[in-house]
Formats: structure tokens, sequence, C-alpha cells
């Protein structure tokens, strides 16, 4: 529901009025670390050259980066997982740049993106630290990959690196979306109570800022624990134990399938069939979309104009108290649900 919106019709202006100063100035100083957070992320021009390789084109409908210390194994699981071929070697820093692969599963092109092995130091810029991370930020999940006879220290100081960028860590994604007015400033929806933000704070940040800063640009990272052919018993059991973690074997092939079913879990994405009116549902083609997707935003998959032509859906499914239901664009989408849109 719009802030705006709820303010106005529940009487509660209240709720902007009195937000503190010091909370406007907070939001301005966070504009501000957002801008030379996104600058310390930028390779500088002296190193420009390092950063080859690394603007990997996005493609698919999600994208998955694989963060880990070196020789951990995320080359090997690469090329196990998809088509493409990434050197893997016993020697730390065997890949150098960002390897993309596919993953197909479930009829989504799911993007994986091999890189290489970070050091402690590399939120500061240590090694390729600033071009993974960075790359990390554009990607739906990360998976942090982890040598499982490494224990648990590879795991706390992986976390440390990630959160001192900002990357947020077993938060699930907000449900935020905004978009530049007309006559400027920012239109601003959300559909969860806002804590920490607001609709008046968000007005000094322009949209790159918000992307990077109300919007985290990164999921829940997932630990994978590889190498599980090389420890006991015993410790197999409580790694798998531990909250979002899966333990893999790529030497051996063991439990890529579970970390396949748990990613696909992760991505939460929704596919959504089409269908035309006197005819059946198109079921050989789906729309994949970013969970908490409204009519809306199947709309703008399907056509860019399809929106503003729209008169109502009717939709079959999970989302629906009955089948078909006529719903408008703010419903929202539930996996596997049938769309007819009727124009107007
Ligand atoms: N025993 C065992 N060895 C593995 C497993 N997965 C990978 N390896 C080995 O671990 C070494 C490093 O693998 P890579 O795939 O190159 O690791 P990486 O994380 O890509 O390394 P960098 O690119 O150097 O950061 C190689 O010798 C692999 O054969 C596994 O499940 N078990
Ligand atoms: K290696
Ligand atoms: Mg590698």
């Amino acid at each position: 529901m719009c802030l705006l919106t709820l303010v106005k019709s529940k009487g509660k202006k209240k709720n902007l009025a009195s937000l503190q100063p010091t909370e406007y100035h907070l939001g301005l100083l966070k504009a501000k670390l957002a801008k030379y957070r996104a600058q310390l992320l930028e390779p500088s021009k002296s190193s420009a050259a390092k950063g080859e390789g690394f603007d990997v084109m996005k493609s698919g409908d999600a994208r998955v980066a694989l963060i880990g210390f070196p020789s951990v194994g995320k080359s090997t699981f690469l090329s196990l997982m998809t088509s493409t071929a990434s050197e893997a070697a016993s020697y730390e820093f065997t890949t150098l740049t960002c390897i993309p692969g596919v993953i197909e599963y479930k009829g989504a092109n799911i993007q994986l993106l091999d890189l290489p092995g970070i050091i402690e130091g590399a939120a500061q810029g240590k090694g390729r630290g600033r071009q993974v991370i960075a790359v990390a930020r554009t990607a739906d999940v990360v998976i942090m990959m982890l040598d499982a006879t490494k224990g648990e220290v590879q795991r706390a100081l992986l976390e440390k690196e990630l959160e001192s960028v900002g990357i947020r860590l077993n938060k699930s994604k907000p449900n935020i979306y905004f978009k530049p007015k007309k006559g400027g400033g920012i239109s601003f929806n959300s559909t969860v109570t806002l804590t920490q933000c607001s609709e008046k704070l968000v007005q000094p940040l322009s949209r790159q800022q918000l992307t990077s800063q109300v919007v985290p640009a990164v999921g829940q990272p997932y630990s994978v624990y590889n190498k599980i052919d090389q420890i006991s018993m015993e410790e197999v059991d409580r790694l798998a134990r531990r909250p979002h973690s899966v333990v893999i074997s790529c030497g051996m092939k063991l439990n890529l399938d579970y970390l396949l079913e748990k990613l696909w879990e992760y991505l939460a994405l929704t596919c959504i069939y089409t269908k035309k009116r006197g005819q059946r549902p198109d079921f050989t083609d789906a729309i994949i979309l970013r969970k908490g997707a409204s009519v809306e935003h199947v709309c703008h998959r399907i056509h860019r104009s399809l929106a503003s032509q729209f008169k109502y859906a009717l939709v079959w499914g999970t989302s629906t108290k009955y089948s078909p239901q006529r719903v408008g664009l703010t419903h929202m989408m539930e996996h596997e649900d049938v769309i007819q849109i009727v124009k107007k």
C-alpha cells in the first residue's frame, strides 16, 4: 500500500509531520555515504586494467554470484552445474575474472557467476575484492562457498567482509518499489510496514542511491560447504544443520540436486502462465518474475504499454479466492497462477 495513501486515509498526518529533523539529516548523510561507497567500489583509473572481465551482461531470469576464499571449489562448481568450463586447479587465484554460466532449472535461466577468490580485507580493496564485491551486489542471491575442511573460520571472515560493505546478510529483500515522478521526486510504494525509512526520507536520494541503499541489491547469501568428502560424518552432520547452509562435494557430485532445490527456494521466483480468451493456458512458456510481483509487473513483461491499456485481468490459481477472479493491476500474483488480460 502506498505510504502516502495510508497516511491520508487513516488520518495519520502526524506520521510524516513528526519525522524528526535528525532523521531527515540522517537521510542526507546516508545519501552521501552511499555516494562514497559507490566510489569505493569503482576500480580507480590506474587499476582499470585489473577490472577487465568483470562487466558481465546480466542475462536470464536471475543472477547468482559465487563468493569465497581461494580454492574452495567455485570454478569446479560452475563447470559442474553449467555448460561453461571454468579452469580449476589446486593453486590459489586460478580464476582472475568473472566467468558466467547458465543453470537451466524449472524453465528458468539462472545466470551463475564464478569469481576470483577473495581474501581478508577485500572490502578495503585487497586483491580483486572491490570488483568481486561490486559484482556480488548485482546478484539476486550470493552463494558463500566455503571449504568444509576449514570449519567455521571462513564463514565468519566472509560474513564480516560482506557486511562491512553493506551487503545485508540473512535478511530478506524488503518489498519496496519506487519510480521517479514526472513532475520530479519519487513515488514510493511498499507492501511491508516500514521501520527504517519513509517517503520523505528517500526524496533527497537519487534513483541510483535508492537502488544501492534503500533497496539492497543482494538478498540472503547462502552458505555452501564444499569438499565434504574430506571431513568426518559428524562434521558433515553438524555443518548441514547450520541455518541457511547446504553441504556438497563437487569432487564426488554429492547433494548437488538438493542445492539446486534450495537455490530455487531462495530465489523465490514466480512462474506465471498466460491464457488467451477461449484458449487453454500456455504452459510451455512461463513468465518468470521475482516474488511479490503484481499484475502490473506481468503486464510490463508482456509489453511496455500493456499496463496503460489494461482494463482488468482474470486470474486462476492460489492468489485468488475463487477461480477465475477479476482483479486489477495491484493484485499480487503467486507461483503458477494463470492470467488472462483484458484490454480497454
Ligand atoms: N576433495 C575435493 N576437492 C575439490 C572439491 N571441489 C573442488 N576441489 C578441488 O579444489 C581445488 C580448487 O578448486 P577450484 O575450483 O579451482 O577452486 P576456486 O574456488 O575456483 O579457486 P580460485 O579460482 O583459485 O579462487 C581443485 O584442486 C579442485 O579439484 C571437492 O568437492 N572435494
Ligand atoms: K584454485
Ligand atoms: Mg576459480
